[in-house]
């Protein structure tokens, strides 16, 4: 891969937080939340990172969006650096979308406003389109330009979150649970237009979830996070078809017989996640 195609750096990051009451451990001690993780993902890629509750995802994903602690290692975004003293036209390159989609949108606004309101803000990052043409890459109609948030569907509201985060033209979108809110019939279609994007767009998605049937739907890579650190990675076919970590197994294991329904399936079956060599995973 060229170096221009490089979009995300992380090398050796560490976050240590100092922990209080509200994290459960005593106040004065430290909780490295992300213990020396190094990836990369490229134009192009969905790379993703799975590991259960509190294995530093969400720290990992704040260090790389700009918005939170990094205690060591670096976080490179198209060649520049993530550090505490972004502008905030750096910080637009990075655009993150989180797991409750209505959460994401100004109540008041209807949706039309709240695309002004990001127009009037970036106006040089925001001209090369028309709301109708933005809506059209998201699959969404024109129509719901003048909807609030309550007047849309949760999978609707999704679709506007991505939206809005494509005006801003950033390098990277930060997926973080985008899909744990919403129905399994829904969650496919996202998935499916994340993986669109992904082509005609040339993007390059960092995909968080604790979510192992999802990753595997969409993922090219996958990053297996315990207590912060990863403990397996690879292509996410052989991470999930030998998984060589006894975490990895467990977490396969653990998978719900409710899947997502497979977005590269047009008879919308679901996701085949092969759990037949993982000792004690389901048939
Ligand atoms: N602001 C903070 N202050 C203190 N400790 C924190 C803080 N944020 C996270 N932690 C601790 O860091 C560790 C990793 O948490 P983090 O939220 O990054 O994990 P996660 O994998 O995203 O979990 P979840 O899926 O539940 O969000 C946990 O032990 C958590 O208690």
């Amino acid at each position: 891969m060229t170096r221009e195609r490089r979009i995300l750096d992380v090398d050796d990051l560490t976050v240590v937080h100092q922990a209080g009451g509200r994290w459960g451990n005593r106040r004065g001690d430290t909780v490295a939340a992300v213990d020396g993780v190094s990836l990369t993902v490229d134009a192009g890629e969905i790379i993703g990172v799975v590991g259960e509750s509190g294995s530093g995802k969400t720290s990992l994903a704040m260090a790389v969006a700009g918005l939170g602690r990094i205690s060591g290692g670096t976080v490179t975004v198209s060649g520049v650096q993530v550090s505490g003293r972004l502008s905030r036209a750096e910080r637009t390159r990075v655009q993150v979308i989180l797991q409750d989609p209505h959460g994401s949108l100004d109540p008041r606004q209807t949706v039309r406003r709240g695309l002004r309101e990001l127009r009037r803000i970036h106006p040089e990052r925001t001209g090369w389109t028309t709301d109708e043409e933005l809506l059209a890459k998201v699959g969404l109609n024109a129509d719901l330009l003048d909807r609030l948030p309550h007047q849309v569907s949760g999978g609707q509201a999704q679709r506007v979150a991505i939206a809005r985060a494509l005006l801003l033209r950033p390098a990277l979108l930060l997926a973080d649970e985008p899909t744990s809110a919403l129905d399994v019939s829904v969650q496919a279609q996202i998935l499916r237009l994340l993986l669109g994007l992904r082509r005609s767009e040339d993007l390059a998605i960092l995909f968080i979830s604790h979510d192992l049937a999802v990753v595997r739907a969409v993922c090219d890579r996958v990053h297996v996070m315990l207590r912060g650190r990863v403990v397996e990675h690879g292509p996410t076919a052989e991470v999930f078809e030998r998984p060589a970590h006894e975490y990895t197994r467990r977490l396969l294991a653990a998978i719900p017989g409710r899947r997502p329904l497979d977005p590269a399936d047009p008879a919308g079956r679901p996701v085949q996640v092969t759990t037949a060599s993982v000792p004690g995973g389901e048939p």
